[in-house]
């Protein structure tokens, strides 16, 4: 049962709700882990990078790396009084309780991933304050063709814990690229290599997430790794906002065409609320 004062459910837990008796302490397996740390200008992850020493230029890391691929950053993508206007805007809208500590804010169809079906009837487009965003996510290369259907904003504070766990994001509906804006404060993205074996040390990589910044997921990071936030790269509050597209099923030549032009539609009018 969920704690009332929280929105987690299952195996799920946050600060508010962790000390309830329940089996969560031994769903959680303890694996052996690697970690390595992502440079965002050379593209690869290291064994030996401290990015609190700086995560501008190559010489701040060391030791050995792996090829990391299907990260792209953009720094300083807002400003920060855009930051302060984004954050004003947002807050003006209901919060709503999610699990393991977060609370989010959805525009979108409603989904039900695993009997794949999609309703359209709640949903009134992205919110306004995207209606410059995305243009300006159009004009920079890996995002050229990036028509997002589907706005997530996360809450995440260290007063409840909150993180969010090794997970695939959908790839029925969801197309290839993830786009997160990062406001509030820096973090970490961590990716999780999936294949099964437990003789084998498992690598994770972090990839830092500086504040203001947009982070772009594709190719291997998007579907062979798993991703996370876990809490201890939660260090004040951060609002993340993430932005998906279509998958090819639902764009122009595919099956479900109609409904994904439909769904395109009602996301370009930018007069969007929040959907419960
Ligand atoms: O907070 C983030 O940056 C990641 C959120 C996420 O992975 C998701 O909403 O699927
Ligand atoms: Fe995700």
């Amino acid at each position: 049962m969920a704690d009332k004062r929280c929105g987690c459910t299952g195996i799920r837990c946050c600060l508010l709700c962790e000390n309830r008796p329940k089996e969560i302490a031994a769903a959680k397996p303890s694996i052996q882990e690697e970690i390595w740390t992502y440079c965002a200008i050379c593209r690869k992850a290291w064994s030996e990078f401290d990015p609190e020493q700086g995560m501008d230029h190559c010489s701040s890391h060391n030791g050995k790396y792996i090829e990391f691929n299907g990260i792209t950053i953009i720094k300083d993508f807002v400003s920060l009084p855009e930051e302060c206007c984004i954050i004003t805007e947002i807050d003006k809208m209901p919060w709503k309780s999610s699990q393991s500590g977060r609370r989010k804010q959805d525009f979108g169809p409603k989904v039900n991933f695993k009997k794949q079906k999609l309703k359209t009837g709640t949903f009134s487009g992205l919110p306004p304050l995207s209606e410059s965003i995305v243009p300006r996510m159009n004009a920079v290369e890996p995002l050229k063709s990036f028509h997002p259907v589907e706005q997530c904003h996360l809450e995440y504070v260290p007063e409840r814990g909150s993180a969010i766990d090794p997970h695939f994001d959908d790839r029925w509906l969801w197309g290839e690229r993830l786009v997160t804006l990062n406001l509030l404060s820096d973090s970490f993205l961590h990716f999780h290599y999936t294949q099964e074996n437990d003789e084998a040390i498992r690598p994770k990589v972090r990839v830092p997430m500086p504040r203001r910044s947009l982070i772009v997921v594709s190719g291997d990071a998007r579907y062979r790794w798993m991703h996370s936030i876990p809490r201890n790269a939660i260090t004040s509050r951060r609002v993340a906002i993430t932005y998906r597209e279509l998958s090819e099923e639902f764009r122009e030549g595919g099956k479900r065409y109609e409904l994904g032009d439909m769904v395109l539609g009602i996301a370009r009018t930018y007069q969007g609320q929040v959907v419960e």
